[in-house]
């Protein structure tokens, strides 16, 4: 999903909330938004989302299933929390017996089980909550928005909501959400957007997560001489330049990135070459677990060939891709 010179501002001659936002969004990835107050985290989720609509600039690459939490949910309607969630299940396309099967199954992980049969009017804040972040994981989005997310729920929901998120970015989806706990999913973040306050925002994309522990996988990018690789890259990778054999006209990046985050890393550059920019694609992948998790433990033989398992098809489609498009 790419955001491309996006501004928006609330009425014509409202102030500009955010304004010449451009950042890409991949699949398969968690991405934390943070900005002070008023600086415009809301309205980015909701332009994000596809609830409001960019005032400028376009929104391209959506996902075909959107879900989102909001901030507060409220649904003031005459249903029981089963009868409400089905409908919803209903309006994503599932048959009504697999949007049972998916309402019970998620009412009863988020320990909301015996409150099925009661009325959404008379459901607790925290048990509301369950089932706003019921209605979003039902028809498995693969964009999750969440806003506060966390806010309301007990510890035990809140702990099956941070694995909920974890099954979603696995699964291919991509997880937007802001909390105003730092240590919530600390580290987890593939990528962080930061809402800028003062009315006027803008929308940088630091990568900082911090070095995940476990085993460490080095990807080695090989492209034209000079051009540079886009920020941010999934996971965070660390950077090194290795300078191009003279006359070869190329320049190389060692990229080192979580063992967990490679996967995403790889997939991001296969989509580069496909958009065919500067830097077309590895022409080079390899994968080896570095000192960090794995050697240290002595072990390096399992992940090692976890991580190749995992680089190789994606390097063999990246240069039969590349081999096609001449
Ligand atoms: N519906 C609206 N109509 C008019 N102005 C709005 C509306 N929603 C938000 N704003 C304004 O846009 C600015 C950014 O609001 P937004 O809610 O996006 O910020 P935020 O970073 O999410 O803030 P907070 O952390 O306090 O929720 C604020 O000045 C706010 O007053």
């Amino acid at each position: 999903m790419e955001l491309r010179g996006v501004g928006h501002r609330y009425g014509l001659r409202g102030a500009w909330v955010l304004r010449g936002v451009d950042i890409s969004l991949p699949a398969r990835a968690l991405v934390r938004v943070e900005g002070a107050n008023g600086a415009g985290k809301s309205t980015l989720r909701r332009l994000l989302a596809g609830i409001d609509t960019p005032a400028e600039g376009r929104i391209t690459g959506r996902r075909t299933r959107t879900a989102y939490v909001p901030e507060r949910f409220s649904a003031a309607l005459p249903l029981t929390a089963t009868g409400y969630l089905v409908h919803l299940g209903r309006i994503h396309g599932l048959r009504t017996a697999e949007a049972k099967r998916r309402v019970g199954e998620w009412l009863s992980r988020f320990g909301a089980a015996e409150h099925a049969r009661t009325p959404l009017a008379e459901l607790s804040k925290g048990t509301s909550q369950k089932v706003a972040v019921a209605q979003a994981l039902l028809a498995a989005p693969d964009l999750l928005v969440l806003d506060e997310a966390w806010t309301g729920l007990d510890a035990a929901a809140r702990a099956e909501l941070d694995r909920a998120v974890a099954e979603r970015v696995a699964a291919g989806a991509t997880v937007v959400f802001v909390d105003h706990d730092p240590r919530r999913l600390a580290g987890a973040a593939d990528l962080t957007l930061r809402a800028g306050d003062g009315g006027v925002g803008t929308v940088t994309a630091p990568v900082a997560t911090g070095i995940a522990p476990g085993p460490r996988v080095l990807v080695v990018a090989v492209g034209p001489r000079g051009a540079s690789l886009p920020t941010p890259l999934p996971g965070d990778p660390d950077r090194e330049r290795e300078a191009g054999t003279p006359g070869s006209g190329a320049d190389s990046v060692r990229l080192t990135v979580a063992a967990s985050h490679s996967d995403a890393l790889l997939r991001y550059q296969a989509a580069l070459l496909a958009r065919s920019q500067r830097w077309l694609a590895p022409l080079l992948l390899y994968a080896s677990v570095l000192a960090v998790g794995g050697v240290q433990g002595g072990q390096p033989v399992l992940p090692l060939l976890a991580a190749l398992a995992v680089a190789a098809p994606v390097a063999y489609f990246v240069c039969r891709t590349a081999a096609r498009r001449g």
